[in-house]
């Protein structure tokens, strides 16, 4: 295979299923599901997603511009790697998703709308995930680098989001993470329904939330924009030292959830509102029949606020900073 993309793209099966070269054996498993193994035996299991949400472009680009050399047997592969593109029904029409968004129905969540399209995806994508870790060794490491854009401009234009661990988080990750160039981290502090907290949870590995950007159309994206990105994960999949880190990213934790139930939501924020806007104690921030959604704390921060999401699910996350917390806490 040449072109995992354009492959998964044009909707066909390839007409050769696996293969390999000087470095590694590949295999197709199904629509954007590709497993890679080198042949020299490695202590490091990575999958690597993109395209979880249609509309996600850049990531896929730099997925694949990654993927493209490793297929040829132009570089060595460093770990056993598993590379899903999440939603290809949804990348080929362009959007964020085709009937629900399919980031919010891993962890078994997809049998509440098991008639929708994304809901055997995601089945298929547990599955897979299912299948690679477990052929893991136990002395493999295991970690799941989800990447995706996000809807809104950004005051930290790349940034990760830690799902709910109840483990430390491992050092190497956390180092690898601020070498990726990730300017903010976002915790969340309770379970949900992404990709990541489901390896994270079921699978006990150290995964991420990449947020690249803001979302456009395929060829639109200044994928310069994540130079640091790409050489981190060209480091981590080729081997070789990883780059040095430019700057410590800022920590910020998630304070409530504002979700949106109904046909009377109400969010009141504008379009032009950016992610990680700080808003002041007592700003209305939604509302919604009795219910009002404040800022508690002295200040927070707005991240993915969407007004238009379906019935139950989340229109908007306010977080808080940690060593702005930590000083009123002291204080
Ligand atoms: O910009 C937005 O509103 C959404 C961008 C996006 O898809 N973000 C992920 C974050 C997943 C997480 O919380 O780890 C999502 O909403 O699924
Ligand atoms: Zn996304």
């Amino acid at each position: 295979m040449q072109d995992f993309l354009q492959q998964t793209l044009s909707g066909r099966v390839p007409l050769e299923r696996q293969g390999q070269n000087a470095h590694l054996s590949w295999q197709w498993l199904d629509e954007g599901i590709l497993s890679l193994t080198p042949h020299t035996p490695t202590s490091q299991a990575l999958v690597l997603s993109a395209g979880i949400h249609g509309n996600e472009t850049a990531p896929v680009e730099i997925l694949n511009l990654l993927l493209t050399p490793l297929l040829r047997g132009e570089k060595p592969l460093a770990v056993r790697l598993l590379v899903l593109l999440g939603n290809p029904q949804a990348l080929r029409s362009g959007k964020r998703y085709q009937q629900y968004d399919i980031n919010r129905l891993f962890g078994g969540r997809w049998q509440q709308v098991s008639d929708v399209a994304e809901a055997r995806r995601a089945l298929r994508l547990e599955q897979a995930l299912e299948t690679f870790w477990h052929t893991c060794l136990t002395t493999e490491t295991r970690w799941h680098l989800d990447l995706h854009t996000a809807i809104r401009g950004s005051y930290h234009t790349r940034f990760g989001v830690m799902p709910l661990n109840q483990r430390p988080w491992p050092q190497d990750f956390m180092h690898w993470l601020a070498v990726a160039g990730l300017e903010a981290l976002v915790f969340h502090r309770s379970p949900g329904g992404t990709f990541t907290h489901f390896s994270c949870e079921h699978y006990a590995a150290a995964s991420c939330t990449l947020e690249l950007g803001k979302a456009l159309p395929f060829g639109e994206n200044d994928l310069t924009q994540f130079s640091a990105a790409y050489q981190a994960l060209a480091a981590l999949l080729y081997g070789g030292a990883l780059p040095e880190v430019q700057a410590q990213p800022r920590h910020y934790q998630v304070a409530q959830q504002i979700t949106r139930h109904g046909e009377d939501f109400v969010l009141h924020m504008g379009a032009e509102t950016l992610n990680f806007t700080a808003f002041p104690q007592g700003t209305l921030l939604a509302e919604e029949g009795d219910t009002r959604y404040y800022v508690q704390q002295a200040r927070e921060y707005v991240l993915f606020p969407n007004p238009n999401v379906a019935a139950g699910l989340r229109a908007g996350l306010m977080l808080v900073e940690e060593n702005e917390q930590t000083q009123a806490l002291t204080l």
